[in-house]
């Protein structure tokens, strides 16, 4: 109940005038630039593709955590060039302490861990769903949040950990009705570019940016890729065995070429393939050389889902960061995770006809077809919320409003208490499939 003099008042936007112009005193009624606001039909639609992320996670035995979307700017902060830092929503609060709203969800997960110690027995299978942000120039006029589904296992060292996460992506997207003609996740090693570099004597701290700027293949040219890497003082032979090996497309080919320098790559590749196979998504996977994923934490396997038509950036991406936990002052334990954001997965079920119609759906609307009624009418409702009925309590409309009303809401039934019913204990009730109608005990209704 603020006096009208201490807030400005909202521009009208309903009862048919229209927003207001902006002007002096009239509050910006969209979101922050590169926000959403989910009103209910978009709502329903996030919240059927949550539920899916949430069911896919119980099935796979992972457990719920979750985390403040404000971090200390230090657990983000790398110096590998990585977009994700370039782009980091970061600022002093007013304790001066530097924080920043997270752009990715796996230091918090690790920070967890670490905080709880060898109490945690591994492995931990552990998921989350949760927004995340980037501050960019909106020249680009990109979203600066989106929701991500985040699954990690750590204590796991062998790839089945990975393939435990594929099996999720995969189930997910069949969830959905996006087939493997739709969609495919390719996978490669970081150990295969690791391999490269050593071959070129390329000293062991420049594989991180290496790393961070061979992902930006497909958004780069291979000209400014070339260029970036001999930026970092790559020499120029280093340069051309990278960009040679990315385009390597099958196993036996890295084998040829890279030698038994490959070998733990190839076998923990070949060892992937084969879970696969007896998971029953090899057709969904393929090796890529050229998926090395942007963040500059992943130390092995590393995937990403893609749509096969090309026309759409990753679906969801990931892999293994063994030495994560390192860089935050701890032990290290094996890790793996992938991301999945909320806004590329529904653009592809859009072009993909896939879409739910998600509609309200209310059990039963209760109304009084008079005044007095209406304390009896809310006790009636009372009652049959009490036995788990959802329950739209109806006043002051005319009833012709109220037919109308179940029907946008789509109410299975209509409880009308009347006067004459209410003296004899009795309320009427249509339902509105059927326009069966019939009287019932007040106190019977379930
Ligand atoms: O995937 C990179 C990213 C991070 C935070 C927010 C958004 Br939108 N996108």
């Amino acid at each position: 109940c603020a006096s009208s003099s201490s807030s400005p008042p909202l521009a009208p936007t309903h009862g048919g005038h229209g927003p207001a112009a902006a002007g002096p005193g009239v509050v910006e009624l969209n979101p922050p630039r590169g926000t959403r606001d989910f009103p209910p039909e978009e709502m329903r639609l996030r919240t059927w593709l949550f539920d899916h992320f949430r069911e896919v996670s119980r099935l796979i035995a992972f457990e719920e955590v979750d985390f403040p979307v404000l971090e200390s700017e230090a657990l983000f902060v790398r110096k590998a060039g990585e977009e994700i830092a370039e782009q980091l929503y970061s600022f002093a609060d007013k304790g001066g302490r530097r924080v920043a709203l997270r752009p990715e969800i796996t230091p918090s997960l690790a920070r967890l861990v670490i905080r709880r110690g060898t109490s945690a027995p591994l492995p931990l299978k552990w998921f989350t769903i949760g927004q995340c942000w980037r501050y960019e120039r909106m020249t680009r006029g990109r979203r600066r949040e989106h929701y991500q589904w985040n699954m990690d296992v750590f204590g796991v060292p062998g790839v089945r950990a990975e393939a435990e996460l594929i099996q999720a992506i995969v189930l997910l997207f069949e969830r959905l009705g996006v087939a493997s003609s739709d969609v495919g996740i390719r996978l490669s090693s970081r150990k295969v570019l690791q391999v490269v570099l050593d071959m070129h004597s390329v000293p062991r701290h420049l594989f991180t940016q290496v790393c961070v700027i061979v992902d930006k293949l497909g958004k780069m040219s291979r000209d400014e890729i070339e260029r970036e890497l001999i930026s970092t003082g790559l020499p120029s032979e280093a340069v051309q065995g990278i960009i040679d090996v990315l385009s390597l497309k099958s196993l036996s080919e890295l084998e040829q070429v890279l030698g038994s320098g490959a070998a733990e790559a190839v076998a923990d590749l070949k060892k992937l393939f084969s879970f696969a196979e007896h998971y029953g998504y090899a057709d969904w996977i393929c090796f890529d050389a050229s998926v090395v994923r942007g963040l500059a934490y992943y130390t092995g396997i590393v995937f990403e889902a893609f749509d096969r038509q090309g026309e759409l950036r990753a679906i969801c991406g990931g892999g293994r960061y063994d030495r994560l936990l390192s860089t935050f002052g701890s032990e290290d334990v094996p890790a793996c995770g992938f991301g999945f954001g909320d806004a590329v997965i529904v653009k592809l079920l859009k072009e993909k006809g896939l879409l739910p119609h998600l509609s309200r759906q209310i059990d039963d609307i209760v109304f009084p077809l008079d005044g007095e009624l209406q304390g009896p009418a809310s006790c009636v409702t009372s009652s049959l919320r009490k036995n788990g009925r959802s329950v739209d309590l109806v006043q002051d409309k005319r009833l012709k409003w109220v037919f109308k009303h179940a029907e946008r809401v789509n109410a299975s039934r209509l409880v009308l208490v009347g006067k004459s019913e209410w003296e004899r204990g009795m309320v009427r009730v249509k339902i509105l499939s059927t326009r069966e109608e019939f009287e019932v005990k007040a106190g019977e209704l379930q």
